[in-house]
């Protein structure tokens, strides 16, 4: 069915910072961190009203990867429109590994499900599994559509209809984090290239440990985060492409604070209660600005309206 003209979609959808150390491709936090965008079903062309961060960069076309992921979620329901106008205003900084890619392609889908579905509530799992298929890998997409704290993965066997597996993990009372965002920029599709194939099976079984712990950590004890977070995967194969941000993870973990490689970087993420994450305040921070941030909410479908939504 066509949509139509004057019906508009309102959504929220926060920031996420995947791997959170030794969890590569699988854990994934939301942050407390949002950008809102709005669509409005017209009788034709394509009308882009966009504000803040990446507003002068991004496509204003079809590549525009919202607009993208709103009209595959709109076939994939079946549904079309003639024209469309798309609102945002984006707060989450682009390639800095805080998940922006997964916001926007989190948020088209769910203005695709507003637009096409006023009446239901918005499906996650549809979410899940059409975002998590886009990025190809499924760590800030479901933390962006459950929020909090999640676990997730995507079969091996690639034969398989299309599921995501999601675990949502109860945070630990008072864990915060700190994103420390630098200028400089990293785009995953290139950090996601100098991986190896293979890792010696001394990293495997470290990295296991590792990740186990993360969620012990995570969800029971913050004590073990700084341990529970050490990566062997990941981190150092990419430090090279993020120097400062390596040695900024270096210097705050020799103080105690367990501090990652938010996503693909280049942004660094300590993680903590506030006595652990206080530890940071010793460090040199130069050249990154440093957001506060405590856990966040995942996508909403906030408002519906016009022509009978
Ligand atoms: N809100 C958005 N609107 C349009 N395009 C976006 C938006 N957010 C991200 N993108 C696209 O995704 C790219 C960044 O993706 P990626 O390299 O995966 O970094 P990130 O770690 O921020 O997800 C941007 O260069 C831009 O093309
Ligand atoms: N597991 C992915 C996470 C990418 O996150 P992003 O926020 O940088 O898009 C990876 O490490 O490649």
């Amino acid at each position: 069915m066509v949509i139509p003209a004057g019906r508009i979609a309102r959504v929220r959808v926060p920031a996420t910072s995947a791997n959170l150390g030794s969890g590569f491709d699988c854990m994934g936090l939301a942050l407390d961190w949002y950008d809102e965008l709005e669509a409005e079903a017209t009788d034709g062309g394509l009308v882009f009203e966009l504000s803040g961060e990446g507003a002068e960069q991004v496509p204003r076309d079809e590549r525009h990867l919202v607009l993208a992921s709103l009209v595959d979620g709109l076939a994939d329901l079946g549904d079309g429109v003639a024209g469309l106008v798309l609102r945002a205003h984006n707060t989450i900084p682009h390639s800095r590994g805080l998940g922006s890619s997964a916001a926007a392609i989190v948020a088209g889908l769910a203005l695709a499900w507003g637009l096409a579905r006023p009446d239901r509530r918005l499906d996650l799992g549809w979410v899940d599994r059409l975002s998590s298929q886009a990025e190809g890998h499924p760590d800030n997409a479901t933390a962006a559509v459950h929020g909090g704290a999640v676990l997730a993965w995507m079969p091996d066997d690639l034969d398989a209809a299309p599921v995501v597996e999601v675990v949502e993990l109860t945070p630990a009372s008072g864990l915060r984090a700190i994103a420390l965002v630098p200028t400089f920029e990293v785009l995953t599709s290139g950090a996601r290239k100098v991986l190896p194939d293979d890792v010696p099976r001394l990293d495997a079984v470290r990295q296991a440990t590792r990740s186990a712990l993360l969620v012990h950590a995570l969800t029971t004890d913050p004590a073990r985060l700084l341990e529970a977070t050490d990566d062997l995967l990941h981190q150092p194969y990419r430090a090279e492409m993020m120097r400062p941000s390596a040695d900024l993870v270096a210097a705050l973990r020799a103080v105690g604070v367990a501090a990652v490689i938010s996503g693909a970087g280049p942004t660094v993420l300590a993680l903590g209660t506030p006595d652990q994450l206080a530890l940071a305040e010793g460090v040199s921070q130069d050249g990154f600005v440093a957001h506060p941030v405590a856990l966040g909410c995942g996508v909403e479908l906030l408002e519906v309206r016009g022509s009978q939504g």
